[in-house]
């Protein structure tokens, strides 16, 4: 099986080309395998570019553990940049269908190939059911929450999928790597969550660190970022567009008035190879 390794922000996903290549059966075991930064190919996961009746492909996102997520902003930039690079649809402005719906990319390219691409990222799910969480709130704002003989102060978002956000002076171990694991699995969280740990710089700029659900720790989460300008916004903290910097990378956030999230950020291509097993 064909696959090429490409990062969104430091966010790095094993891509398989599904117009041409064939997928064993047990898709989960394959993503946990090829994730593995010793045994496998080594990523945060594995992303599959599929043939799609509703846009120029379709995007399938698996988590290092296995488990599908509805969505990854990281990841559908690289899908735009592979698509418009690999001639499967090269046009600037792209529709790609996710768990998440059909979203629409502008992509930007430096001599024939995709270096940066803004994603319309729909709109932000506020309604704490379909987040979802059994916290109180449309959306739970500031929302008291059990961890780790702490109460927090969290603000759940969804973009697709499930955001925890907690906004804290400095962005420490201790949050991402201490309480990040625990909030991540909260029974407030029915499918379990996202955390993100937030440092407002300025009401423009934010410091970002993420334990994502079913990778850990990673160098970027687009759909964090997201569901944190939108939470640093309704927590009246920073203004509609901000610059956000993470361990990989900055992202560019904007929650327009019309309600939709632009996400701007970079795309790269790092190698091809052949997966052996
Ligand atoms: N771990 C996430 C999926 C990847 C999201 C992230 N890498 C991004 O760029 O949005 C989840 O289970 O919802």
């Amino acid at each position: 099986m064909k696959f090429t390794k490409m990062h969104g922000a430091g966010n790095d996903y094993v891509y398989v080309n599904c117009f041409e290549e064939q997928l064993p059966q047990d898709i989960p075991a394959l993503a946990r395998e090829v994730s593995d930064r010793h045994t496998g190919i080594g990523g945060d996961g594995l992303i599959l570019i599929c043939p799609s009746e509703q846009g120029d492909a379709r995007m399938r996102m698996f988590n290092a553990d296995g488990s599908e997520s509805e969505m990854c902003g990281n990841g559908i930039r690289c899908v735009a940049k592979y698509v418009f690079d690999h001639d499967i649809a090269r046009k600037e402005e792209l529709k790609i269908e996710t768990g998440a719906g059909v979203l629409t990319l502008q992509v930007f390219a430096e001599d024939g190939l995709a270096d940066r691409v803004r994603v319309n990222m729909g709109k932000p799910i506020l309604n704490g059911p379909d987040i979802p969480t059994t916290l109180e709130g449309a959306p739970p704002l500031k929302a008291p929450l059990e961890v780790g003989g702490k109460t927090l102060e969290v603000t759940c978002i969804s973009m697709g999928n499930p955001h925890c956000i907690t906004f804290v002076d400095e962005v420490t171990d201790e949050w991402v790597h201490g309480i990040g694991p625990q909030i991540e699995v909260h029974p407030a969280f029915p499918n379990r969550v996202n955390a993100e740990f937030i440092q407002i710089v300025s009401r423009s700029e934010m410091i970002m660190r993420v334990w994502e659900r079913g990778s850990g720790e990673t160098q970027a989460c687009g759909t964090g970022a997201c569901a944190s300008a939108v939470a640093a916004v309704l927590n009246g903290l920073t203004d509609r567009t901000v610059l956000c910097h993470l361990p990989g990378g900055d992202l560019t956030l904007e929650w327009a008035e019309s309600g939709e999230v632009y996400m701007t950020g970079p795309a790269t291509e790092v190698f091809h190879g052949e997966w052996a097993s």
